[in-house]
């Protein structure tokens, strides 16, 4: 039986790729598709930047999401929470992909996961997921002697800085040590800023043309330097990672997942 999809976001760059995945899939329907109030494209067909039809008008009416097994949500924050709450009141289960959230917006995910299935996912593509895994395993490795930096590329466009890419690398990377990251980041440099303290992992953030993400992990040592890379070159690996994560909430009927869940990498 097919997987009735909702997408919010429905003319932003992940939602457009999501319907264009679902347009492509087998086993998923497209039943939903959102846009804020006022924007153009309401009324419209989804798929018709594709130049298809399939069968489903852009929508601003959120109460919509309760017409779906799965809500894909690749808004922001705010949006994400606000369309939680409907779906926990009709429980269609979310798969969060938007990223900035704060403490508070988290724990939000987590209480509404007692009554619905959730996966929230700083990047839902499988080569990222294997990435976190192999930077438990160089940590642990390289644990000492070596000064830890993570370096990310995204796009112009992008409106939060790091990456949630990068700061799940970085917890990855500070539980393996035993450290925690809220106490050994570091985000800004400048000026006369004294030597490095070995325990600090951190973080710069490069913006730019149409870069899709790229992240770098560096393992600096006095002699040799270990980087793992990854580098994302189509949108589609996050939209076909998400169709994956829905599948796998068909068989959850509440609880909070991450893609190393969805993939059976824990
Ligand atoms: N987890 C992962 O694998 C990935 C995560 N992302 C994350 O997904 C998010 C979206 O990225 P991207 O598609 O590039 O961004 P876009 O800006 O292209 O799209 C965002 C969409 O969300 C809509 N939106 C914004 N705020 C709200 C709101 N409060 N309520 C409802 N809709 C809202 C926008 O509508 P409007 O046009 O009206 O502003 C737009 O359609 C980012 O947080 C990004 O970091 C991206 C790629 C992969
Ligand atoms: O905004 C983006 O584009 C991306 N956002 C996610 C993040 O913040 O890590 C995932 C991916 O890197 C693309």
């Amino acid at each position: 039986m097919s997987v009735k999809i909702a997408i919010t976001g429905a003319t932003g760059r992940m939602g457009r790729m999501l319907i264009e995945a679902v347009t492509q899939s087998a086993d998923s329907v497209l039943t939903v598709a959102l846009a804020r109030p006022g924007n153009p494209a309401i009324g419209q067909d989804a798929a018709a930047f594709l130049g298809k039809s399939s069968g489903v008008l852009i929508s601003d009416d959120i109460n919509q999401l309760a017409n779906a097994d799965v809500l894909i949500d690749f808004t922001k924050p705010d949006g994400v929470l606000k369309h939680l709450g409907v779906c926990r009141a009709s429980g269609t289960r979310v798969i969060v992909g938007a990223t900035g959230f704060d403490d508070a917006g988290k724990a939000a995910i987590a209480d509404a996961a007692k009554d619905i299935g959730i996966v929230y996912a700083q990047n839902m593509s499988v080569g990222v997921n294997l990435v976190f895994k192999l930077l438990d395993v160089a940590a642990k490795v390289l644990a000492t002697g070596y000064d830890i930096e993570i370096v990310e590329m995204h796009h112009r466009m992008k409106v939060d800085a790091p990456s949630g890419t990068a700061l799940r690398m970085g917890e990855v990377v500070a539980g393996a040590l035993g450290r925690d990251l809220k106490d050994v980041a570091v985000y800004d440099r400048e000026g006369i800023t004294g030597e490095r303290d070995p325990s600090s992992i951190g973080f710069a953030t490069l913006r730019g043309g149409d870069v899709v993400g790229d992240h770098t992990v560096v393992f600096a040592g006095m002699g040799e330097r270990v980087e793992v890379t990854h580098k994302a070159s189509s949108r589609m690996i996050y939209a076909s990672g998400s169709l994956r994560a829905a599948r796998f909430l068909m068989q959850q009927s509440s609880g909070l997942f991450d893609m190393q869940d969805v993939l059976g990498l824990k």
